[in-house]
C-alpha cells in the first residue's frame, strides 16, 4: 500500500503586474496522509485541485514545507518520485508523444524489455488487453477522445507504477466513454487519485478531498463531501 505525505505545504508562484511583483497563493497549509487506495478530489475551477495533484509527482514544488511519496521527497528527489507515480492528463493530446498507439506504450517499456521485437509484442498485448488492439498502428490524431484516454492510461500503467494520479480524465468524454474510464479505474489495483468535476466518478471514492480556495475544506467519505462542494456552490 502507497503512502503520501504533504506536510505543512504552501504553494506560492510571483505574479507580475508592470512592474510589480505580487505572491499568488495557489495552495495553503496542506497537511495529509493519503493511504486509501481510491481517492477523490473535488473543487470549484481554479481551486486548486490540478495544483495539489501536481505537487504528488513532483511536476510542482512546495513553496514551504514537504511531499512525500513512499518516503521520497518529491524535491530531493523527483526521478524516483515519478516512477512511481503515473499522471494523466486531462487532455491525453498532452500526453501522448509518438505517433500511433502502440509506439507510446513501446516508449513506456523501453526501459522495462531491451528488444525491440518483444517490446512491440508486449505493448500490442497491453493494448489488446484493454480492447484497443485494433487502434494499435492508427494515428493518435484519428482515434476519438475516449479511444485517446484508455490509451493515455494503458501507456502510464505500462510503467508499472505503484500510484496512478488523473487529473480529470473524463473531462473531456462522453457518457459512454465516461463509463469506460470509470470502468478501468474500478479494476486498478494501484492507489489512484483523480480529480473531477463528475460528481458521479467522486460518488465511486473511498474518501474524497474537497478543495476551496486553495484549502482543504473537507476530507472524507464521498457522499458527505459531495454534499459539502454542492453547499459550497450556492
Ligand atoms: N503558474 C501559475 N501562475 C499563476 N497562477 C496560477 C499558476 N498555476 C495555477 N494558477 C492559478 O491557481 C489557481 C488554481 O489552479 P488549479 O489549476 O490548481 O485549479 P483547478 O482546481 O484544477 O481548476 P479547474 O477545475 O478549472 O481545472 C487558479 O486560479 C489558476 O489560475
Amino acid at each position: 500500500m502507497s503512502d503520501i505525505r504533504l506536510v505543512g505545504v504552501d504553494v506560492e508562484v510571483p505574479v507580475f503586474a508592470g512592474r510589480d511583483v505580487a505572491t499568488k497563493t495557489l495552495l495553503s497549509g496542506v497537511d495529509l496522509v493519503l493511504t486509501e487506495q481510491r481517492i477523490g478530489v473535488i473543487g470549484a475551477n481554479g481551486s486548486g485541485k490540478s495544483t495539489l495533484l501536481r505537487l504528488l509527482n513532483g511536476l510542482i514544488a512546495p513553496t514551504r514545507g514537504r511531499v512525500l511519496v513512499n518516503g521520497v521527497d518529491t524535491v530531493a528527489d523527483g526521478k524516483r518520485v515519478r516512477q512511481q507515480v503515473g499522471f494523466i492528463f486531462t487532455d491525453p493530446l498532452a500526453q501522448l508523444v509518438m505517433s500511433t498507439p502502440i509506439e507510446d506504450i513501446e516508449l513506456s517499456l523501453r526501459r522495462r524489455i531491451r528488444r525491440r521485437s518483444e517490446r512491440e509484442a508486449a505493448a500490442y498485448a497491453l493494448l489488446e488487453a484493454r480492447g484497443l488492439g485494433k487502434l494499435a498502428r492508427q494515428s493518435i490524431y484519428d482515434l476519438s477522445g475516449g479511444e485517446r484516454q484508455l490509451v493515455s492510461l494503458t501507456t502510464v500503467l505500462a510503467v508499472e507504477p505503484a500510484i496512478i494520479v488523473a487529473d480529470e480524465p473524463t473531462t473531456l468524454l462522453d457518457l459512454r466513454n465516461r463509463e469506460l474510464m470509470r470502468a478501468a479505474f474500478a479494476d486498478l489495483e494501484q492507489q489512484l487519485i483523480v480529480s473531477t468535476h463528475d460528481l458521479d466518478l467522486a460518488l465511486d471514492f473511498e474518501r474524497v478531498l474537497v478543495v476551496d480556495a486553495g484549502r482543504i475544506a473537507f476530507d472524507g467519505p464521498a457522499s458527505t463531501a459531495v454534499e459539502h462542494y454542492r453547499g459550497l456552490m450556492v
